[in-house]
């Protein structure tokens, strides 16, 4: 608590924290839940797009191997029928690579594994025995089928597509055999990359060994690739999409599915960093764009926070000076146009009321004798000190009961209090407004007269006797007074001076009979 206090905190203060805090909290908030949102959308997006790209593309594939066997089925039949005719099988294997460009090469081989017919010719084989793997796994197979991945005769990395011959009695005779380079440029290559995205996308083929029989980087074709969930789940002929970390350590949303004329998957991929920077400039611009519309929102705040704390501002300002006779003036002046801070100024309009009447009650029984309703000594002082502080001259009569102890003895102390009421009554009356009368002690009054010559008081102070002696105070009958008179200014005389002149000169009227008003001798010489 004492810390918030050191670092001044006000409403308006807090309002700003509270609303600038929730605003960019809200923001942060609605931001971040929107980027996931879109993050999972576009991930989700590209999963079911990558997992169509493939099914596609096996399709594609699919039936360009199924069109390669066909063709090799039906030129079959011819070498089948020209076994025996080199010119016809070398015709056969030209048209067979050139007509279509399906094959990189074309090779016809006896059960023996010698070449009979060849395109192109370049490759220099005809005559050759054939020993690498695809063509012994060919011989061995007597059967139409896509062979694994291997070294060809002429050093390239190949799989053939082989058709076996027969003849009339359905002997094994050979092979006809299509070849597709992996490495080099071949129309599996190009159907593939016809749909290689620039994205970052890319795809690649793998047959039941795991090994890469295409894939964008050339060097890694023929690799074999174990510890990769994607590889795995295609080879089980599956078809489906995972978000993985691949071999690299990228994460990768991978889309699979799996051919029906070779045991291949193929896979398509894109690192999530990739698929992600066209969000990452959406959520840029959504940040600029939120920008103008966040700063009116803290100029709104600014403006609510100033228009909600200044009539509270204000009501404290006040209450640290409520007995100031301006507060309620001050009170009345504040705006307060909402619920709480009206309410809250009206009760301390109500609290002020009472306060200043309580401080004029008080003030007013500082000042007064409770008795006669007369000033005290205080006020007495008080009144002396303003008139020096003018410089107005005056006269001080000092007035006192003669015999007052019988009249308290005879009739009681209550009665004496009766008495100085009475004695009070008529020197008020005796007295103008412009007087000053104050009950000093016991049964003394001293009365102040501004502007006043010693002979005016004289003659104030005569009339004042005599009219106490007229009057009638029951039970006690009529008392009377004794009056000193002094004044000032008098020769330099201090206020403590004069009173004790005036009270001599009282003094001097009890010895010499009571019942008299005397003036201070030094107060008739200065007139
Ligand atoms: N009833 C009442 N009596 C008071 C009050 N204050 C002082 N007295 C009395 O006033 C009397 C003053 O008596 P003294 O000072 O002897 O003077 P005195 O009897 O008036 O005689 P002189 O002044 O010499 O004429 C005392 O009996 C006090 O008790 C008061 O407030 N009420």
């Amino acid at each position: 608590m004492r810390s918030l206090i050191n670092i001044n905190l006000d409403l308006k203060k807090l309002i700003l924290f509270l609303a600038i805090s929730v605003t960019i909290i809200t923001f942060l908030n609605s931001f971040y839940s929107s980027y996931q949102v879109q993050k999972q959308q576009l991930q989700s997006q590209t999963l079911i797009n990558h997992n169509a790209y493939a099914a596609k593309l096996v399709s594609v594939t699919d039936r360009f191997l199924l069109s390669a066997q066909q063709q090799l089925a039906y030129s079959a039949k011819i070498i089948e029928s020209h076994f025996n005719d080199r010119n016809i099988l070398a015709q056969e294997a030209d048209r067979l690579r050139l007509q279509t460009d399906s094959f990189n090469s074309i090779v016809i081989v006896d059960n023996q594994g010698l070449v009979l017919g060849l395109s192109p010719m370049s490759l220099q084989l005809e005559g050759e025995t054939l020993q690498s793997y695809g063509a012994k796994q060919a011989l061995s197979n007597k059967k139409a089928m896509i062979s694994e991945p291997y070294m060809s005769a002429a050093g390239n990395l190949i799989i053939s597509i082989s058709h076996p011959l027969f003849d009339r009695n359905s002997n094994y005779i050979g092979y006809v055999c299509g070849t597709l380079y992996l490495k080099k440029s071949s129309i599996l290559h190009d159907l593939l990359q016809v749909h290689f995205h620039k994205d970052g996308s890319y795809l690649f083929v793998v047959d039941k060994n795991r090994r890469l029989l295409y894939h964008p980087d050339v060097s890694r074709i023929g690799e074999q690739v174990y510890n990769n969930s994607v590889i795995e789940a295609v080879l089980k002929g599956e078809s489906g999409t995972q978000e993985i970390i691949n071999s690299q350590g990228t994460a990768i949303l991978a889309g699979y599915a799996s051919l029906k004329s070779a045991p291949w998957g193929i896979v398509t991929q894109r690192s999530i960093s990739s698929t992600l920077v066209p969000l990452d400039g959406l959520m840029l611009n959504v940040l600029y764009r939120t920008i103008p519309v966040g700063f009116a929102t803290f100029i709104l705040i600014w403006v609510f926070a100033q228009l909600i704390s200044q009539p509270l501002r204000r009501l404290a300002e006040t209450a640290k000076k409520l007995d100031n006779p301006a507060a309620s003036q001050d009170l009345k002046l504040v705006r307060s146009w909402y619920y709480e801070s009206s309410e809250l100024r009206l009760a301390m309009l109500k609290g002020v009321g009472l306060l200043q009447n309580q401080i004029g009650v008080l003030r007013h029984e500082a000042q007064t004798d409770p008795l006669t309703g007369l000033h005290n000594r205080r006020s007495l002082e008080r009144m002396l000190d303003q008139l020096i502080f003018n410089r107005t001259s005056f006269t001080v009569l000092a007035v006192d009961i003669d015999f007052f102890k019988q009249v308290n003895d005879e009739f009681g102390h209550d009665i004496g209090d009766i008495v100085l009421q009475s004695l009070a009554k008529v020197v008020l009356d005796v007295t103008r407004e412009s007087d000053f009368v104050a009950r000093t002690g016991g049964e003394e009054f001293i009365i102040i007269l501004p502007s006043t010559t010693g002979e005016s008081a004289y003659l104030l102070a005569e009339r004042l006797r005599m009219r106490v002696s007229e009057t009638i105070i029951e039970p006690v009958g009529c008392i009377n007074i004794s009056i000193g008179i002094s004044g000032w200014p008098l020769n330099q005389l201090n206020v403590e001076e004069v009173l004790k002149q005036a009270d001599q000169a009282l003094y001097k009227a009890k010895k010499s009979g009571r019942n008299r008003c005397i003036v201070d001798s030094q107060l008739t010489h200065s007139e």
